[in-house]
This record gives C-alpha cells, structure tokens and sequence, in this order.
C-alpha cells in the first residue's frame, strides 16, 4: 500500500487498523465506501442498532426494498434483518479481496444481536447462529454484548467457530472476564478437534460514553472545592483514556500467557482490543482525542464518519497507547480514592448501554411496521379476472408457472423462462433491463425535473417528440390523455412519415421556440432521422449554427444518433439503457423526458410502477392480482383460441391501447401465433362478438359506472372471459405499463414464445429499402394498376368483380369465426377520419363477427405489424392510400415525405403477400374524406343482404 500524508493511512504503520463506525445502503451504492478502502485503507466496519436507525428511518433510500418484503409478506423484524443482512454482506463482500489478502486478519464487518436479547443467554445464540448462517460471509462478526449472559454466550459461539465482536464493553474486571470467554470458548473447539485459525474476535472497549458518565461527577465533586476537589480536576476527562491503557496492559498480558501460547501454537489469534465509542461528544474536547491517545499494535479503532474526516484532516499519528502507563493506574486510583467506583460506573453505562440500543432499536421497529402497513395498502390497483369456461386452464396454467419458479426466474433474468435456443437466449438476456427501470429512474427523475424547468426557463413554448413504436407511443399517451401541467409544455408527437401531418405539426408550433426530441432506441429508424433531418433544416434556416440548440436526442450508447447528435451540438443526450427493447422503454429515458417536459409527476408515476413492481416480485406464489397472473391468463386464453384481446378503454384511455396494441403484438405475434390486442373498437351487443375474444376493461375514478357495469355482466354471461382493472387517477399509468410489461412477458412464457424479439419486422423494412433505392436511381418505382375503378375509389389486387360492392362481398366472404379484419391507413390522422375508419370497422364487425382493428401507417408497422406478418394467418387487410394534397422532400434524401409513405405502405403488402396474407389496396383518391365517404357506401351495399 502507498505511504501516503494521510494521516489515516499512517496509522497502520503503528500496527493499528480504522475501521468505520457507519454503515448506509448509498455508501455502497455510490462507491463512497470502497473509496474509502482505496484512499483512506479503511480496513472493516461496525455498526449497531442507533447506525441501522438512521440509516433506514432516516432517508428513503431502503423505501422500494421496504415495500417489496412488506408485500412478500415479511414482519417488521424479518424486514429489518433482509435490509441489514443484504448491506452487512454487500460490505463484507467490499472487504474481502482484503480479508483474504490477509489471511483473515482484516477486512471484518460486524453485525449486533437484537438489543433486547442482552439479558438472554440461550436467545443470544441462537439468534447469533442464524444471523451468521443468514449473512453467510467468512469476515462477518457478530456483535454480542458483554453481559454476563453475553458471556457464556461468546464462550458458545466462539466454540461453535462464530466469529465474535464483543459490544457494551466499558470495565476491566469485565475486560478480563471478556478475554477469559474467548480463551475458553478456543479451548472447547480445540478438544472437540476443530480448528481455530480462522476464528476472529475483538473486544469493543466504549470511550466517549465513560468521560460522559464519569466528568459530571468529576465536576461536582471539584465544585464543592478542596483537595478532593484538586484530584478530580486532575484526572477530569482522562479516566477513559487510563482505563483503555490498562485494558490494553490486561491485553498483553492475557494473550502473552503460556495458556494462550499453547492455542497460538495451533493457530489461534489474539481478540484484539477495538476502540470504541471513539467520537467526541463533549465539544471541550479535541474531535480525535479518542483516536490520538490509543495508537498502538494490534488494535482497532472503529470511527464514525465526522471523526474519521476530522482525523483524515488533522491527526497526528504516533504510537502512544503505552506511553504514561503509570500515570493512567494514577488517575484509575485517585477516581477510587475521591469515592468514584469504576467498576459501580461501568455496571451503570452497560444498562444505559442496552437502554441506548433498545430505544432505536424499538423505533425502527416502529417506523418499519408503518411503512410495511403502508405498502400492504398501497396494493396495486384492482385486478379482477372472470373467465366462466375457461377458469380451470388458467389456474393450471398459474401452478404450471409456479412449478418451474418463473417468477423468480425472470427476476433472475434467466433466458431459459422463456427459450434455450443459444440465439434466443442472447436477445433475452440482454432485454430485461425494464424488469428494474423504475427502481433506476427514481434517482434520475429529480435531475428531468430539473432539466424541464430549464428549458421552460430558457424560452421554449412547446415540444414535439419524434420517435416510432415504443419510442413514441408512451409519449403519445401523456400528450393525448393528460392535463397539461400549469409548469409543463404542450407537446405533440411525430411518428408518421404521412406529410400532412408533418406539415400539421410544423404549421401549429412556434418552431423557433420548439424542443425537438429524436428519440430512437437503434439511432437508425429512417422514420425517425427522416424526421430529425427536416426540422434540423427548417431550425438552421431560422437560428443557423445555433439549431442544435432545439434538439434532443434519447437514445442507447454508441448509436449513429449519439455521434449526430454530437456533430450537431444537441441541447441534450439523454442515453437510456441498452438492455431495455423499445416496446419496453415506456418508464426509461423514452417516456419520462417527454413526461416531465409536459408537467407530468413522474416520481408519482414512478412510485406507482414500483408498487406494481413489487407486487409482481420474486415471490414463489403468484398474486391475483400481480401482472403475471394477468400474463397467464392472457397467454393460456390465447391458446386457447380467444386471442383477440379487446380493451374497453374510457374515451380519454384510447391511446393507452395503442401502447399496449405495440407491446403485445410486436411481442407475441410470431411463429404463427400471438394475441392481437383490439384497441379503439366501440363496444356492442354481445352477440356481435365471437368466441376468439377476451375483454379487459379499464375503469379510471371512483367505482365502476352502471353501464360498464352491465357490460361486463353480459360480455360474462354470454361466456366470455373478462378482467375489470380500476385505476384511481390517470398516473396509475406508471402502473399499467409495468403491469402489461410483465403480463405481456409472461404470456410469451406460456404461449412458448420469445417476447422479445421482433422478427417479421425487417422484411417490410427491406422492401421499402428496396424501393427506396429503386426511386433514388430511377426516379420511381413501380406500381401495379388498380384491378377496378369506381368513383374516386382504385382497387388493387382484387380479383376483378363486376362491381365494387361485390368485389367488396367476396373479399371479406373470406372471413371465418376466428378471423380478424385489420384497416391500415397510410392516411392524415384527424378526427373525420378516425370517425370514417370507426364506421368502417364497426360495419365489418357486425355483419361478420370478427374482430377489428385500425391503424395509421406507418405506425402500425412498429406494432401490429409484426403480429399481421409472423402471427396466425387469419387477417384480412384492408390498406388505404390516398393522393397526398401536399408533400415535402426529406433533407439528403433524394425523395420526399410522400414517397417514403408510399414505399413503407408497398413494402408492407409485399410482405404480407408474401406471407400468403390475404389483403386489398383501396386508394381514396385526391380527397380522402370523399372517398371514405364512398368507401363506407359500398361497405353498406356489399353488406346489405
Ligand atoms: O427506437 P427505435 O430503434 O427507433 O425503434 C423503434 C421501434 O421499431 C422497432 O424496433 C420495430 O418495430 C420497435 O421495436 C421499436 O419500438
Ligand atoms: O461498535 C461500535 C459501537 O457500537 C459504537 O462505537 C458506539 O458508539 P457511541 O458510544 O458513539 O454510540
């Protein structure tokens, strides 16, 4: 080790090691304590039940851990032991390089009994035996006190090869009684033929509590005047200081004996002698006079943290414990002789002692037991899941889960929960990151507060997020379903390469005084440059040099997009965390700068993720309520045939939907199954449904109104299964997506699927590349002629009908029980047209039984895509196109917004053609509303009979 001026490190050159006085769960978080091993030679730790209290009770930093142990169904006690056992053994594991480094003679971290335990010999024990079991560490040391029931109790558990610190030590009859113990206790092992080699002790013999007993009466009796009055002046504030010389003479002379060499000879080890109580709490005193006056071999002097940094800053080491030996048996006889017992004193500061350590030791138990009663009613919110046929395969499914401990497994991040394919295992296990997000973004949240207000301070007015799939649709939910914040901006969100919509967009913000965020998880999504290229250009003709000063960029290390970013001197670089897949990153970087740009209490949100977090927590036994019961149900429903889950969402819940129709179908819909979520569909008459459906409805306030009410009762008497899940406000949101997270990630378990990848995406991708490339060398591509006119209306790939009504007919006379219609419209998204596509869907519905879905391109091709492509072949598409009014070209690129659109709706049904998917191209036309129009009138005719 480098001898260095600190003086801490100096101190070990007279054979003595500091080890800290404090334990706390950030020290070990932030590196602080292994800093402390590197710079200051920190060589162990110590705490006691007044540390623990502050530790815990004092910050919110055990708070998440609190609430998870409290819902696994621990006690106040088992609570505090789990949070103190994972800090003693994550200290014990920062020390034992150097415990092993030196043969087990430093590097200890020691753990104290329950207080109220002092006076119980046999409860001592056994307690001590289970802590050290528990903890599992070689350099753990179980503090035990000295009480005369301690020391029977340290004579066992020193037999027994426990390691032992003995507390509460304050006189030196006990001292020797202490020592005495420890012999005693390496002698039975030794006869009952075990080693000794490796058992360590110390003896913690408490300063600073001795002066403060013992000085009030020095002063009383000084007070009074007279030669009495001279002694106690003279030994005033160094009776302490004497009694730790003299125990240290009792030391030597204990382990120097013949007694103790014959263990020695067999491995035995000194108890050593450890200064405790070592801070000043009389302020007449120097700050380190319990560490200067104490230096000397083979000792310890443990330090809390104001005394170490005194000492660091201004102490002088030099061995000084056997300086003025004579002078300290002085000052012990002349205490006598003015009628002050030690020995009188030391019985009274061990009963204060425990007193000391019961009270917040009682505390914490107290403040344990409020918060656990606090999270055991902060339970998730409502979950409730009716499945009349179908109940018993998912109980079975739910015991099925347990027997192979999924939960625990996917906790442990073990890819075989879902698949062992080498390949898959590889995607899997770098794409769990969101089981812990929420945990993580807790501590960023302040820092996005704090970035939210600056750029409000700095002038913005508004903000537009541009991203696709997982990377937008969060977003999209704060933007469209909550309250902008009195201190939030409006935001808007971009994921359509449609240049309506861009345009839209662009005419209704002040672009000077907008935020752009360029959020993309690859840094490669051409939607997404496409769109960060466009208002760069736009911001560079208004501000020049200075548009990066506009742009945001979220995205994983070392993407394309961070070297961009960089190039163009982005405001900020929000870099998220790799092993988070896009359709999981709603509670990271991606949906929480958005967030907490709009006003959006995001550590409220967060805190109620975790709630849901921990409730879904490596417990064996699988909650009704948790999101993996929701997983099991959803995925044996599934396999069962009702896949179409359909959510029946409050107006202002639509676009949650939409989050969950990317999550759950990107992640399911592959190797010819999946579920398909049915987002945005209004409810009808039970009849009108099949027997592939499965309902969740969501209800947001207060209780459950009539008519969701009766809705559910008919969707369950007519036989299908429904889940009713209330949230109390619109922040349970954090909650549902970490719910679906984990039901979505469940499902794939039991559907025998990796939820994690996505790969029927890429073929569309690769064919709107192609044509892309195609139109960069030729200047267009080519495109198929309508099979039939009629109107405004051009159909494509039909089989050529005598009319449009009965091309119409026979194209979803395909349709069969099971079967699901999907309209994907490559169209400006605005309400005309949501209400023209709703009509739509709802004609189809009715009349053949199916369920519906609807979705803009391109953004449907970062969601239901996957599903339309890798899932069951049983949709029938219905692609919309319309002329664009207006296009705009992408900066660099060769093409414009427009074409792109174009190539991303070809691309897509080349793909799904491929797939032997059955699917219609309808183009509107110049005006989309007309020929919606005129769409919905040969719907009506072709369905009239
Ligand atoms: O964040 P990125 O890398 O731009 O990807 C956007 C989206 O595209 C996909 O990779 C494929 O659809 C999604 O999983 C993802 O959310
Ligand atoms: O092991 C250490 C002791 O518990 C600690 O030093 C007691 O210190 P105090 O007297 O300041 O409480």
């Amino acid at each position: 080790m480098k001898t260095s001026n600190n003086p801490l490190m100096k101190i070990q050159e007279f054979g003595q090691s500091i080890w800290l006085d404090y334990i706390r769960r950030d020290m070990l978080l932030s590196g602080e304590l292994q800093q402390l091993v590197d710079e200051d030679g920190l060589r162990g730790v110590t705490s006691n039940p007044q540390i623990f209290y502050t530790a815990i009770a004092g910050s919110d930093e055990y708070d998440s851990a609190i609430n998870s142990l409290a819902l696994e169904g621990k006690t106040e006690i088992e609570i505090y032991e789990a949070l103190a056992f994972a800090d003693i053994q994550e200290t014990a594991d920062v020390f034992r390089p150097l415990y092993d480094a030196s043969d087990g003679r430093h590097g200890f971290v020691s753990l104290e009994v329950a207080p109220n335990l002092a006076r119980r010999t046999e409860d001592t024990i056994k307690q001590a035996r289970n802590y050290w079991h528990a903890v599992n560490r070689p350099n753990l040391l179980i503090k035990v006190p000295a009480t005369r029931e301690g020391l029977i109790a340290i004579r066992q558990l020193i037999g027994e090869g426990i390691n032992v610190n003995i507390t509460l030590l304050f006189g030196l009859d006990r001292y020797r009684d202490v020592a005495e113990a420890y012999i005693a206790g390496l002698e039975d092992r030794l006869a009952s033929g075990q080693p000794i080699d490796r058992i360590a002790s110390v003896a913690s013999f408490f300063l600073s509590r001795i002066d403060i007993l013992v000085d009030p009466k020095l002063e009383e009796i000084a007070d009074k005047g007279g030669e009495t009055a001279n002694i106690a002046r003279s030994i005033h504030g160094n009776v302490a200081i004497a009694s730790a010389k003299i125990a240290y003479q009792i030391y030597k002379e204990m382990f120097s004996s013949d007694r103790f060499r014959r263990l020695a000879d067999r491995g035995g080890r000194p108890q050593r002698v450890l200064w405790a109580s070592t801070s000043t709490k009389n302020p007449d005193y120097s700050d380190v006079k319990y560490v200067e006056a104490l230096i000397g071999p083979d000792t310890v002097n443990t330090l809390p943290m104001e005394t170490l940094n005194a000492y660091r800053d201004h102490g002088e080491p030099a061995p000084r414990l056997e300086e003025n030996v004579q002078e300290a048996e002085q000052t012990l006889d002349r205490l006598n002789q003015i009628g002050i017992n030690l020995n009188e004193v030391t019985r009274r500061l061990v009963e204060e002692g425990i007193e000391k350590f019961n009270k917040p030791y009682d505390k914490l138990m107290e403040e344990l037991k409020q918060k656990r009663k606090e999270a055991l009613e902060a339970r998730p919110e409502h979950q409730q899941m009716r499945a009349p046929n179908c109940r018993e395969a998912i109980d079975e499914s739910v015991r099925s889960l347990e027997k192979q401990d999924f939960v625990k497994r996917m906790w442990r991040k073990d890819p075989t929960a879902w698949k062992s394919d080498p390949a898959d295992r590889q995607t899997i296990s770098n794409a769990l990151g969101w089981l812990h997000v929420a945990d993580k973004m807790i501590s960023a949240a302040p820092h996005l507060q704090r970035f939210a207000t600056e750029v409000k301070k700095s002038g913005f007015r508004h903000v537009v997020h541009m991203g696709m799939g997982g990377s937008s649709l969060a977003p999209l939910i704060f933007a469209r379903s909550f309250p902008l914040a009195p201190n939030g901006l409006p935001l808007s969100v971009l994921d359509t390469t449609d240049p309506g919509t861009i345009l839209q967009i662009e005419r209704s913000v002040p672009l000077a005084e907008t935020l752009f965020i360029v959020a993309s998880k690859s840094g490669t999504t051409t939607e997404v440059s496409a769109f960060g290229d466009y208002f760069y250009e736009r911001l560079k003709s208004i501000k020049g040099s200075a548009a990066g000063d506009n742009f945001v960029a979220i995205t994983d290390p070392r993407t394309p997009l961070v070297e961009l970013a960089r190039k163009r001197n982005f405001l900020q670089i929000f870099l998220n965390f790799s092993d988070i897949g896009g359709r999981y990153s709603a509670l990271s970087y991606f949906g929480l700068v958005p967030a907490a740009l709009m006003g959006v209490d995001v550590p409220e949100l967060l805190e109620r993720a975790l709630i849901m977090m921990y409730s879904c927590n490596a417990t064996s036994h699988i909650s009704e309520e948790s999101g993996v019961a929701l997983g099991a149900a959803i995925g044996e429903l599934a396999n069962l045939g009702r896949n179409k889950l359909t959510l029946l969402t409050p107006p202002d819940l639509n676009t949650f939907g939409m989050w969950l129709e990317q999550l759950l179908a990107e992640s399911t819909g592959k190797e010819d199954t999946g579920i398909l979520p049915v987002a945005g569909e209004d409810p009808g008459d039970p009849e009108v449904y099949g027997t592939d459906r499965n309902f969740v409805c969501f209800q947001i306030g207060g209780t459950e109104n009539d008519s969701a009410a009766n809705r559910v009762k008919r969707l369950l008497d007519a036989g299908h299964p429904v889940t009713t899940i209330q949230m109390g406000d619109k922040l349970d949101i954090g909650q549902e997506f970490f719910r679906w997270e984990i039901a979505t990630a469940t499902a794939g378990a039991v559907m025998g699927i990796n939820p994690f990848d996505q790969p029927n995406v890429q073929e569309s991708k690769e064919n709107t590349n192609r044509l892309l490339k195609e139109i960069t060398s030729k200047g267009t591509f080519e495109e198929e002629l309508p099979g039939l006119k009629s109107g405004p209306l051009s159909f494509y790939h039909a089989k050529e009908g005598s009319s449009a009504s009965s091309l119409l007919r026979d194209f979803f006379g395909q349709c069969s029980p099971g079967d699901y219609i999907a309209f994907q419209a490559y169209l400006t998204e605005n309400s005309a047209t949501d209400r023209a596509l709703q009509e739509m869907r709802l004609l189809a519905r009715d009349k053949l039984h199916v369920a519906t879905t609807v979705g803009y391109g391109p953004r449907y091709l970062h969601s239901t895509g996957q599903f339309h492509k890798g899932g069951p072949n049983s949709g029938i598409f219905v692609q919309l196109t319309a002329k664009d009014k207006e296009d705009i070209s992408i900066p660099g690129a060769g093409y414009t917004f427009g074409t792109l659109k174009r190539a991303q709706a070809k691309g897509d049904l080349d793909a799904l053609l491929r797939h032997g998917r059955r699917i219609l191209r309808i183009d509107l036309g110049r005006n989309t509303d007309e020929g919606l129009a005129a769409m919905q009138q040969i719907m009506r005719e072709a369905f009239k009979s």
